[in-house]
């Protein structure tokens, strides 16, 4: 595709620690902390005026879905608004807790695995035309996404080593740094599940677009990152391999044996040189095919020329990523690869004095790398230090918190705005909008490319002949 809509859907682990008596679990927490939402919005799942959904779905992982996006930058700073919104929320929620006299403090993770090894995702959306060959398409792209994890992963520590399969030869059961957090938890290649046998790509047909012309692919075995620069490298070189395969470029087909193995296989190897099967009998490293994808992307770009302006970027900071793994020096991406980022910080640690990867100091501190506060979270510790290389601003990611970018969000933000300035009743969903009361007006508007509707515009003056209710702001400002 020549422009491609993105978005990105991340679940967090919560957490609260009272500094005073009162204990409160996961769930409750993530009621409380979504109190203010259900007070203006009178539910647990609401797009709001930039275009997002925000919701909380049975049990304790409140997600932010991006709105959809055209541009990687749009995306990155939507994909940050989702933290920025929930901070908000978590200083209300905080504040309200202390009417009830419980002075305690609410922690949002963005990372993949809670203390008892229960994992959560972050799923990416890519738009792909339904005229390209989807299973072959996601055939194709499996081996590359198997291999992903090496350049894009979050980093996890293993106090006890890696888990069972760590048995694999060459790999000790000491403990140990992986690539990914995924990766242990991911069981096969594509399904139309998402939680059950937990696949890399989920084929469920949901376009969020005219059906006859798009797909929407999902991928769901990508770990959430805190860092831009590797957000961008892991969408970027995702829609370069996408690229290539729409059109036919001349790719090797890898078909790997056993998905789960070859997972656990190379996110445990940090030489990414771990061999693990295919399935033609043959054997491979993660270092090995991910350069053939880079090489690859490289020729196809020369050929093709630049189609934003990150491709460069995306291409330099792959090429340097696994030069750093081949080489075992990790200090030529430390500021800008999520793995690497906070490796460095953890064996600073170990170097000062903790015992190794199962001292339980450097557990807390690999989980507060992803403590999304402000302030105290490790991650943004380290960016306001300039030791992790941001790629927006913190003001676009304060605007993005409202506004929504230029795709079809916009006409959903409008739309939201109006209908809540004049306190009537709507439902939304990607693709349509409703005044409860006025049905027969129903907007389906199923380009998401689209800024402009006279459809949208005639539902907005619906509700122009309806006074305004008591002064409505959009919330979170
Ligand atoms: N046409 C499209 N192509 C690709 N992505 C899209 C398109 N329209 C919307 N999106 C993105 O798809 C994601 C949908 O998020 P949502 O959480 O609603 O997921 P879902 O996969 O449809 O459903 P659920 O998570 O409830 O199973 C959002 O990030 C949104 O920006
Ligand atoms: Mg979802």
């Amino acid at each position: 595709m020549e422009r491609r809509i993105y978005g990105i859907e991340t679940e967090y682990g919560i957490r609260y620690i009272p500094k005073s008596l009162g204990h409160l679990g996961p769930e409750e927490t993530a009621r409380k902390l979504f109190k203010p939402v259900v007070d203006t919005w009178r539910s647990t799942n609401v797009f709001l005026p930039n275009g997002g959904r925000l919701y909380l779905d049975v049990g304790s992982h409140p997600e932010y879905a991006t709105a959809e996006t055209a541009t990687l930058r749009d995306l990155i700073t939507h994909d940050k608004a989702g933290e920025y919104l929930f901070n908000d929320l978590i200083n209300q929620a905080e504040d309200s807790l202390e009417d009830e006299n419980l002075t305690g403090t609410i922690y949002l993770f963005k990372n993949n695995v809670d203390s008892a090894d229960n994992s959560y995702g972050s799923h990416e959306n890519y738009m792909l035309e339904r005229k390209v060959e989807f299973a072959k398409l996601v055939a194709s792209l499996i081996p590359f996404l198997i291999t992903r994890q090496i350049i894009v992963g979050a980093g996890k520590t293993h106090p006890a080593g890696p888990p069972a399969w760590g048995t694999q030869p060459g790999i000790s059961a000491e403990p140990s740094y992986s690539f990914s957090q995924r990766a242990d938890h991911i069981w096969e290649g594509s399904s139309t599940a998402t939680t059950r046998s937990r696949p890399l790509i989920n084929t469920r047909d949901e376009p969020h677009a005219d059906a006859s012309l798009y797909r929407r692919l999902h991928v769901i075995n990508g770990d959430s990152n805190m860092s831009q620069t590797t957000t961008l490298l892991k969408i970027g070189a995702t829609d370069l391999v996408l690229r290539m395969l729409e059109e036919r470029y001349p790719l090797k087909d890898f078909a790997v044996k056993d998905t789960a193995t070859a997972l656990r296989t190379i996110s445990h190897d940090l030489t990414g040189t771990a061999r693990f099967a295919l399935a033609d009998g043959g054997e491979i490293s993660a270092l090995e095919m991910q350069r053939h994808y880079l090489e690859s992307a490289r020729a196809f770009v020369e050929i093709k020329g630049e189609h934003h302006q990150d491709v460069a970027y995306v291409l330099d900071l792959w090429t340097r990523t696994l030069d750093a793994i081949e080489a075992g020096d990790f200090s030529t991406i430390d500021t800008e690869i999520d793995w690497a980022i906070k490796k460095k910080l953890l064996d600073a640690y170990i170097a000062r004095g903790a015992s190794g990867y199962d001292d339980p100091r450097i557990a807390q501190l690999d989980l507060a790398y992803h403590d999304i506060d402000p302030r105290r979270g490790v991650y943004n510790l380290l960016a306001s230090r300039g030791q992790a290389k941001t790629v927006v601003s913190e003001q676009e990611i304060a605007r993005a918190a409202i506004h929504p970018p230029e795709t079809r969000a916009k006409l959903r933000g409008a739309f939201i705005n109006a209908a809540r300035n004049a306190g009537e009743q709507f439902t939304v969903d990607w693709v349509h909008m409703k005044l409860n009361a006025y049905p027969q007006h129903t907007v389906m508007c199923k380009d998401p490319f689209a800024t402009e509707s006279e459809d949208v515009q005639a539902l907005i003056k619906v509700l122009d002949g309806i006074a305004p209710s008591t002064s409505w702001a959009p919330p979170f400002i």
